[in-house]
């Protein structure tokens, strides 16, 4: 009983201690922004937004109630921002350096990355970087690798074949499907020659490990408004650093070998290493092996997971299935680009479950956000620009700017990847990479891997949508829905990560 009453007091004690600092460091920017009314003081909105059921619930509801600007709660009382307005949007995009990741989320990429890693490296060094590393993705570039995408994307295929006429978790296969991609389009590898403890950590890493729960909720506020505290001894960070050790020793030694064999003459291959070695940048061995990590992890259960909603989607519209396939079959010349519905079908897959759905941004400085249109205070007063302080959390709604119907037509709640072959998707300014969508982000810090990304899906969708019905299965009932995992990712009402489908091979 002592013990209760000793917690408890504890317990109050720290929520207290915690009212007051936050009390003391409040921000009075949003305020005047309206919102939806938060439920709780500890969590704010925050739990709505991050963990409901199915991802969106309330995030798409608040935006057709309140539009593409609007204020919700944070954790502890606090005012946050939430945006999918474009000129906003882009501002946020553009200005990296004033607009950082939330230390939390900082932190974990360089655990993940480390020092030399793409994504965690700022300013003039992440420019650096980047050009170098940019002449691997190009357009021209990717297209050299279609015949090893080709390959993963037939063991792929072969791998479902021993599985015809049966009921299979399409997310067992796609998920190693993807692995296999990076390991042997990057890194020459196959997939059963990386090391088990690395792929193993790779899965915890993607998987439970980046999962938002109510716990992760609070310790990111945390780090937020106290970013002196040292999250980065939490045992979760342990993990993301063995994960790049071992990442970051494959990679030298694929570099090593390969520039042996460009030393006596020999051919190092066709993969992205091997590519990035004959090109003679600016950068070292080191630097490329220290991207090892960043590939496995950036690139692996994002395509993922985009192909086994793509999948799912496909399974309950057998008629759309049968038009897509119809296009495969035709197809005469050996680009992908030439497909309509099959591009209109990754268009979609990634409109309608980006995988970052939610991109939190926190300033590092005062500045301001313009809007494209103004908008009202609860005062009644017209601003088209929002003042933000340094320390102020701002949210870039990815999902939600990709479900507004003014750009891409009636029905944007619809997956119907035929909005993007019957003229209905208007494509305004650009502000992602990619059909304008955001599912890659955009401006310096867009994704590097998007034209590997896309050639990938298309590749791995016409081996299996070429060979393969897929269809949903009958004795189990249609309930999966999206959610927020480390990636917007299919889930069923256990929380489980499953895609039950019938696949059944064509003759
Ligand atoms: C459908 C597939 C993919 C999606 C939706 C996706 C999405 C994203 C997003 C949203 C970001 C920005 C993260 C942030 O700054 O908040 C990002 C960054 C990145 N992505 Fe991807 N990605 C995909 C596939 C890939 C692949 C296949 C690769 C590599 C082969 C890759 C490599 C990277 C890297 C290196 C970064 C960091 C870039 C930087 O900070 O400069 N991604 N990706």
């Amino acid at each position: 009983m002592n013990y209760l009453l000793a917690f408890t007091s504890l317990a109050v004690a720290v929520t207290v201690y915690i009212a007051a600092l936050v009390l003391c460091t409040r921000k009075v920017s949003f305020r005047a922004v309206p919102g939806p009314p938060s439920p709780s003081w500890i969590f704010g909105n925050m739990l709505q937004l991050w963990i409901s059921s199915p991802y969106g619930k309330y995030e798409f509801a608040w935006l057709k109630q309140y539009g593409n600007v609007y204020r919700l709660k944070g954790c502890f009382g606090g005012d946050c921002l939430m945006v999918s307005d474009p000129r906003a949007v882009q501002h946020l995009l553009n200005n990296v350096d004033t607009f950082r990741k939330s230390p939390l989320l900082e932190k974990a990429v360089y655990a993940l990355d480390g020092p030399r890693g793409v994504q965690h490296v700022q300013g003039e060094e992440h420019r650096r970087l980047r050009t170098a590393l940019n002449v691997a993705f190009t357009a021209s570039a990717v297209r050299q690798y279609q015949e090893l995408f080709e390959n993963v994307a037939r063991k792929i295929s072969s791998k479902l074949e021993a599985s015809s006429e049966s009921v299979v978790d399409i997310c067992q296969v796609i998920g190693p499907g993807t692995l296999a991609a990076i390991a042997e389009v990057v890194l020459d590898r196959s997939v059963e020659e990386l090391d088990e403890e690395l792929v193993h950590l790779l899965s915890i890493v993607l998987g439970e490990g980046t999962r938002q729960t109510p716990s992760s909720v609070i310790a990111n506020a945390l780090s937020t408004l106290f970013p002196q505290l040292n999250l980065s001894l939490l045992p979760a960070f342990g993990l993301l650093r063995k994960a790049r050790k071992l990442a970051t020793r494959l990679g030298t030694q694929v570099i090593e070998e390969k520039a042996a064999a460009l030393e006596r003459g020999m051919d190092p291959g066709n993969d992205l290493y091997a590519y990035l070695l004959r090109q003679n940048t600016t950068l070292t061995k080191e630097d490329i092996a220290s991207q090892t990590c960043v590939l496995l992890a950036a690139g692996t259960d994002t395509t993922a997971n985009t192909l086994t909603f793509g999948l799912l989607e496909l399974a309950r519209n057998p008629e759309l299935q049968e038009k897509i396939r119809k296009e495969i079959h035709s197809m005469t010349t050996s680009s992908y680009d030439n497909k309509p519905l099959l591009n209109a079908l990754i268009k979609e897959s990634l409109r309608m479950f980006p995988a970052e759905a939610l991109a939190e941004r926190v300033a590092v400085l005062d500045t301001v956000i313009p809007l494209t249109e103004s908008i009202s205070t609860m005062a009644g007063e017209h601003i088209d620009h929002i003042p933000v302080r340094k320390g102020d959390v701002v949210f870039i709604g990815v999902a939600s700017y990709q479900r507004d119907k003014f750009r891409w037509g009636e029905n944007p709640d619809k997956f119907d990847p035929l909005r993007w072959v019957d003229g209905r998707v208007k494509q305004g300014e650009a502000i992602g990479p990619y059909a304008n969508l955001l599912s890659f982000l955009g401006g310096p810090r867009t994704c590097l891997g998007w034209r590997f990304a896309v050639m990938e899906m298309q590749t791995i969708f016409s081996e299996l949508l070429g060979n393969f019905s897929f269809a949903l299965a009958e004795d189990k009932p249609d309930d999966l829905f999206a959610q927020m995992g480390g990636t917007l990712q299919p889930s069923d009402p256990n929380g489980q990560k499953v895609v039950p489908l019938r696949v059944t091979h064509l003759l």
